[in-house]
């Protein structure tokens, strides 16, 4: 679905200093793969995950999606496709709208936003509908400003809203890192059963190796910029994983 050929991406800094983030990444991912990526700090699993969204371009190698180069597509031309969930439950949310308003967005997303105004009544059944599954209670708050929400609260919902407008590529950095155990795992159930009810195919970044043996269907690892380890879990399963 997803091919990165030849990638590289450096990023230089004000002295001159030229930092490799990665090196030569050949990586294709099919349809349906639920790809869990691990590596120590600085290994350069976020600037991957940047490159897929678009939010930073590679310095070399190309970018294809279904054989198509989206290399130099920007966010809002990949947003068609692509949902992300960030590390900091504050990002991807309006903190002063409220629940169902910031559904509405998330839902328009790609969209003329001028049909913001039409929240009706089907659409506010079908809200409360999808945030009545996640049993946190928060379908009778959806008047209520989002950033009023804990964390783990708000990022079950970022997640419900990162795949309420059709997408097909789930990108996730680092979930749960601002949660507590609790919530850190409701928030990964309901991704991983978002995943397989809607047939995504989902990059998820964890520093957990417990939540790295559990979710997904293939592990790739990365070392200084490069891939390490590239896994098939569903032909080898995996029972440890060191850094
Ligand atoms: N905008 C930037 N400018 C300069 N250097 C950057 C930038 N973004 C990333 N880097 C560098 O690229 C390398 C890879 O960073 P990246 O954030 O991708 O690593 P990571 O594996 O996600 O790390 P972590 O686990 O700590 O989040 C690091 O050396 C980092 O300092």
């Amino acid at each position: 679905m997803i091919s990165l050929e030849n990638i590289q991406k450096h990023f230089t800094l004000g002295d001159g200093t030229v930092i490799k983030a990665l090196n030569d990444i050949n990586i294709t991912i099919n349809k349906g793969d639920f790809v869990t990526i691990i590596g120590s700090n600085g290994s350069g699993k976020s600037t991957l995950i940047k490159l897929i969204s678009g939010i930073e371009q590679p310095t070399a190698g190309n970018i294809l999606l279904n054989k198509r180069n989206i290399t130099r597509q920007s966010v809002e031309e990949r947003s068609a496709y692509v949902a992300q969930v960030f590390q900091n439950p504050e990002s991807g949310v309006a903190p002063n709208l409220s629940i169902l308003e910031n559904f509405r967005l998330a839902f328009l997303r790609g969209k003329t936003k001028s049909l913001f105004n039409t929240i009706n009544s089907s659409f506010k059944n079908h809200t409360r509908d999808k945030i009545a599954a996640l049993n946190m209670g928060l379908e009778n708050k959806l008047n209520m400003p989002i950033g009023m929400l804990s964390g783990g609260q708000r990022q079950a919902l970022c997640l419900l809203m990162a795949t309420l407008a059709p997408c097909e590529l789930l990108l996730m950095d680092e979930p749960t890192a601002a949660l507590d155990p609790v919530n850190a795992a409701l928030v990964l159930e309901t991704a991983n059963n978002i995943v397989k009810q809607d047939g995504l195919t989902c990059l998820y970044i964890t520093h957990n190796m417990q939540d790295a043996i559990k979710y997904g269907s293939r592990l790739i690892q990365l070392q200084n910029g490069t891939v390490i380890k590239d896994i098939d879990k569903t032909v080898t399963p995996i029972t440890e994983v060191t850094w």
